[in-house]
């Protein structure tokens, strides 16, 4: 896993729709996220089944949330586990040692650490700043990441992350961005997901 943006899509109900919205995003995503808690499980399938391909012609992985059954149907890289997601060593069982099983720890270092010995592939913090797609999101502070920073695994920032604001993360130790609305809801999202891939090229040597 590269540092980088890490894409999620928006609850969108139509098929052809989403697609042709991320479709365009891929190039500059490190990860695809597909999120959907609008849907119900019919259309929450489908639509995974027509994201999967692109991601793999893209060559992005495909992480499912919420759900690792999903992802083993839609052969998925891996899955995001929140606190009712079940466990690591569950979804493990499911997609196997090779499967990216993301971890999301709020504002919670302990739940960081838990996540480490089980051997999660990533820890996800936040939210960061406001988020108009997550309102009641838990909140954190860029100085957690300082301190996860010695649990060794790659760590994601999410939460009301845009352009503008990103950086102070970056700086923090996220290594990578987990965004929504700041890609999807910007007036350009092409240009609003090059912005985010030169940010990181910029930060890093
Ligand atoms: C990369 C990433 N980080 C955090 C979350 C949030 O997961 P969770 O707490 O389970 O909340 P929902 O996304 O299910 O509403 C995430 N999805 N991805
Ligand atoms: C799923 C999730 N968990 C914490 S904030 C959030 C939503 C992220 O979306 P946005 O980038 O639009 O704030
Ligand atoms: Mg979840």
């Amino acid at each position: 896993m590269q540092p980088g943006l890490y894409l999620i899509t928006p609850d969108e109900a139509d098929i052809e729709h989403l697609v042709s919205r991320v479709k365009p995003l891929l190039p500059f995503a490190e990860l695809l996220q597909y999120r959907n808690k609008q849907a119900d499980p019919a259309l929450r399938a489908a639509q995974a089944v027509a994201l999967a391909p692109l991601c793999r012609a893209a060559g992005v992985p495909f992480i499912v949330n919420d759900d690792p059954r999903l992802a083993f149907d839609v052969k998925a890289s891996g899955v995001h586990l929140g606190e009712h997601d079940g466990s690591v060593a569950a979804a493990r069982a499911i997609l196997g040692p090779d499967a990216i099983v993301g971890v999301s720890c709020y504002d919670d270092l302990e739940r960081a650490r838990k996540a480490a010995d089980e051997d999660a592939d990533y820890i996800a913090f936040g939210a960061f700043f406001p988020s108009a797609t997550k309102p009641n999101a838990r909140r954190a502070t860029p100085a957690l990441l300082g301190a996860a920073g010695a649990l060794g695994l790659p760590m994601v920032a999410i939460g009301g992350i845009t352009v503008d604001n990103a950086r102070p993360l970056l700086e923090a130790g996220a290594d990578l961005l987990a965004v929504v609305g700041g890609v999807f809801d910007a007036p350009d999202p092409v240009v609003a997901a090059r912005e985010f891939q030169a940010l990181f090229k910029s930060s890093r040597p």
